[in-house]
């Protein structure tokens, strides 16, 4: 009994190399067979009474009998057998305990299914019926099976679609080959190398940052070496010459003594009522040269008693030996895993608490991010996270969220002298880092920020605070805004500001219209630079203004020239309006009558330019509508508008790829995250983890322009009430002054896709046709070449505007064409 599967495996053995053998000759068999090495005698497969004298076959007169009958009954097919027998044969030698009956029957029907289905193939093969004097390209079986069988009664397309899953069953029964789970474990395996790969690249990314950080240290030490043995020979000719000062001593290591900083405690200097005071009468003086028409005159800035007082002594002081109990269960909780770390700084901020750790020599930092959760679970924090190293520094930081956390008040911040000393263009106060430190930002060289965040983490009130800036710093003559809101309730407050280009806007679809405005805003302020000779705002409203009419007279009397009509031209000329002392029409005339260029009529150049911030609240609701064109404007905004001082803030609560896509990414530079649900989230919004440790409410990681590392800060708290009182009192100041040109746009009534009637669309075609052929685009020329009353024509054209092809009305002109023409088929 025992001998019996030592001898079933000798003969799996013979009879797969049997079957090896067979698989070995017949294709020699098949290629070489010629039908007249045939004897007559055989049956059925002989087609001549005198056969070949020289044999053909390579294999013999058996091999031409075998390849003969294979041919005739299977065709082409007789080639499958190569496969069953090498197959079989392998499997029979290879696996162990394999079962050659209970495939063959399916490796067989296999075959049969192959000469049928080549049989009913109308393409190729067909040559061999000649040429090999057998029933088709599937032989005797292919004709009586798969045509006469199948074929019959199942018809052209019925007998292969049947035959092919006979096929593909009998296919799988055969080999016992699983497609699903094949497939299944390629993907598994794929996954599989692919998460290998990114961990080896972030082994060798740490192990990079480790290096250098030894590198660091070495360098700091051998720094401090040098400056010891420079410092010795002064203290006296007599120190002994044998003092090995040159190895350090490897535990000699001394840590600076932890300090304790609590960055929440009230500030000790505070600036004085009456700076502020005069600092907000400073800013409100009427400013040279501001234009405008909104008779602003006595415009005065928001005093900032209208923000809620902040308690500062209310805030309870850091207790000292809590948060040294904390650092001790750090260090305990290190110990117990086998990293000596020495204890560091202790910073309070408004939300979390800093731990600084100096880990031991030799002690790799992503040990001690290893330990997160255990660091969690013995100081009992719900979140923490862990900087290692503290970007700049030499310690590990632990940060633990507050018990208490401390709101950062909007006034707290505008009482700092950071804010009041600020040199920043357009000053934003975001908020308080962790040691304290105001976090004031400058739109002007962001020049445009994303903020992101879940639903509740303070993304609104980080653009009240933003709006709230700048609303005490400038007047509506210095600054204008554009707010998109397409969640409809959050900006409503704002339609009173004076500073509005136009009402807010709400509806999704007249978004682009308000963009394309800033677009076209953007390309005049650039035609203004060219005339002016200016680079960017910043040039252009600093250059001398020229000189009014009456300062012109008063001039002229003082020298006792007659004034003479050639000397007072009524327009400026290309040349003089660049000529700051080339003389000019009077201030008052000009309010009324702009500056005009002779050549280029429309364009007027303003005394000053007032930056334009444009606001998005909710960039998903945009991207659902039209993303093509809401990316394709903001991309374009963005790469051009900061040297003509228009700014663009986008939120989102979606930090999705497909929202906040590479190109907006690739443009907009600063970056503010607030807590996400995840670490895809955050990589989207900061192109690295973080934000997901957030703790909601104002927490946030500010990415300013030109850097890549992270600023954790509370966000700045403004109220809704703090608002409303803001803006009533700007408000009751002055009213709002819409620009006429895209507030009319926004106005007209605009055509619902769901009414263009195939008509409608019938037409459009047409009209593009014309269009085509003319190169140019108007609504009497659509009324005369397609025979259309007037307001067929225009609501056509109103489709093609709305639909971005043409460009809007502009008096009598032809409407500017802004597709490619030639891409119209
Ligand atoms: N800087 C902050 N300091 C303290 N609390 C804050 C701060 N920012 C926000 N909060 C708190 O979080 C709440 C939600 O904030 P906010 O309305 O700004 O969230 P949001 O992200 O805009 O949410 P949504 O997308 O749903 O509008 C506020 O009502 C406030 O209580």
């Amino acid at each position: 009994m025992a001998n019996k599967p030592k001898r079933r495996g000798t003969w799996d053995a013979v009879i797969g190399l049997l079957f090896l053998g067979v698989a070995l000759l017949l294709p020699v068999a098949l290629i070489s067979y010629h039908p007249r090495d045939i004897p007559a005698w055989v049956p059925l497969i002989s087609t001549t009474t005198v056969s070949n004298p020289v044999m053909h076959n390579l294999c013999g007169v058996i091999g031409a009998i075998v390849a003969g009958y294979l041919y005739f009954l299977f065709g082409a097919a007789a080639y499958l057998w190569i496969i069953f027998f090498a197959g079989y044969g392998l499997a029979k030698l290879m696996i162990r305990d394999f079962s050659l009956r209970e495939r063959a029957g399916w490796g067989f029907l296999c075959v049969l299914c192959g000469a049928c289905l080549l049989q009913l193939q109308p393409w190729f093969l067909h040559g061999w019926e000649k040429a090999f004097r057998i029933e088709g390209p599937g032989g005797w079986v292919g004709k009586w099976v798969g045509e006469k069988a199948f074929g019959g009664p199942l018809g052209p397309v019925g007998a292969p679609v049947v035959l092919l899953l006979i096929y593909l069953v009998s296919l799988i029964l055969a080999t016992g080959f699983h497609p699903i789970l094949v497939g299944r474990k390629m993907w598994n395996d794929w996954r599989k190398a692919r998460a290998e790969a990114e961990k080896k690249r972030l082994a060798e990314m740490e192990e990079t940052e480790r290096m250098e950080a030894e590198q660091r240290k070495l360098a700091k030490q051998a720094e401090k070496l040098e400056r010891q043995l420079r410092k010795k020979p002064a203290k006296g000719e007599d120190a002994p010459a044998e003092e090995p000062s040159a190895a350090p001593e490897p535990q000699a290591e001394s840590f600076p003594e932890p300090r304790i900083f609590d960055a929440t405690a009230p500030s000790a200097k505070k600036p004085s009522l009456a700076d502020i005071e005069a600092n907000r009468k400073k800013r409100s003086e009427p400013r040279p040269g501001l234009v405008g028409g909104l008779a602003l005159e006595n415009y005065q800035l928001p005093p900032l008693d209208l923000l809620d007082p902040h308690d500062e002594e209310g805030r309870k002081p850091a207790d000292p030996s809590e948060l040294l109990g904390v650092q001790n269960t750090i260090i305990d909780t290190l110990a117990q895993f086998g990293i000596k770390a020495q204890p560091g700084d202790i910073t309070r901020g408004p939300t979390i608490t800093r731990f600084e750790v100096y880990p031991d020599k030799g002690v790799r930092v992503d040990r001690i991010t290893a330990l997160e959760r255990d660091i969690a679970r013995a100081t009992r924090a719900q979140r923490i996270n862990i900087l290692a190293p503290i970007p700049g520094k030499d310690t590990v930081g632990i940060e633990i969220a507050n018990s208490s956390k401390v709101k950062v008040t909007l006034r707290e911040l505008l009482e700092t002298e950071d804010w009041l000393q600020t040199g920043a263009k357009l000053p934003l106060a975001l908020g308080k880092d962790v040691y304290g430190k105001t976090i004031i930002a400058d739109l002007a060289k962001m020049p445009h920020c994303l903020v992101a965040g879940t639903t509740g983490s303070g993304k609104s009130v980080c653009i009240n605070s933003i709006i709230a800036s700048l609303l005490f710093r400038y007047t509506p003559e210095e600054l204008r805004f554009i707010m998109i809101d397409p969640k409809v309730v959050e900006m409503q407050t704002y339609n009173e500001l004076p500073h509005l280009v136009t009402p807010v806007v709400t509806d999704p679809k007249k978004v682009l219209l308000a963009l394309r405005w800033v677009v076209d805003e953007m390309e005049q302020r650039y035609q203004i630079f060219a005339k002016t000779g200016v680079r960017n705002i910043g040039a252009f409203n600093d250059r001398p203004l020229p000189k009014s009419q009456a300062e012109l007279d008063a001039e002229a009397a003082a020298k006792g020239e007659e004034e003479s009509p050639e000397d007072a031209p009524e327009t400026v000329t290309e040349d003089t309006a660049a000529e700051p002392d080339a003389p000019e029409e009077d201030e008052e005339e000009e309010e009324t009558k702009p500056i005009s260029v002779p050549r280029d009529s429309d364009l007027i150049i303003p005394d000053r330019m007032p930056y334009i911030v444009v606001i998005i609240d909710e960039l998903a609701d945009l991207m659902q509508t039209a993303p093509a064109d809401v990316e394709s404007a903001i991309a374009r905004i963005t790469q051009m508008a900061r040297a003509a001082g228009i700014h663009l803030i986008v939120a989102t609560q979606t930090p999705r790829a497909d929202v906040v896509t590479g190109i907006i990414k690739a443009n907009i530079p600063s970056r503010i995250a607030f807590q996400v649900a995840s670490g895809l989230d955050s990589r989207v919004i900061l192109d690295q983890k973080g934000a997901e440790k957030l703790l909601g409410q104002g927490d946030m990681l500010y990415l300013p322009p030109a850097s890549s590392q992270l600023q954790r800060s509370q966000g700045v708290l403004v109220t809704d009430d703090e608002i409303h009182r803001l803006v009533k009192f700007v408000a009751e100041q002055a009213k709002p002054k819409f620009e006429s040109s895209i507030h009319d746009k926004l106005n007209s009534p605009t055509i619902d896709e769901e009414d263009v009637t195939d008509e409608d669309e019938e037409l459009v075609d047409k009209v593009l046709e014309v269009m085509k052929q003319e190169r140019r685009a108007s609504t009497s020329l659509f009324q005369r070449r397609l025979r259309l009353g007037y307001t067929r024509a225009a609501r056509i054209v109103d489709i093609l505007e709305q639909r971005g092809i043409v460009g809007p009305r502009d008096g009598a002109k032809d409407r500017e064409i802004l597709i490619d023409l030639d891409s119209i088929d």
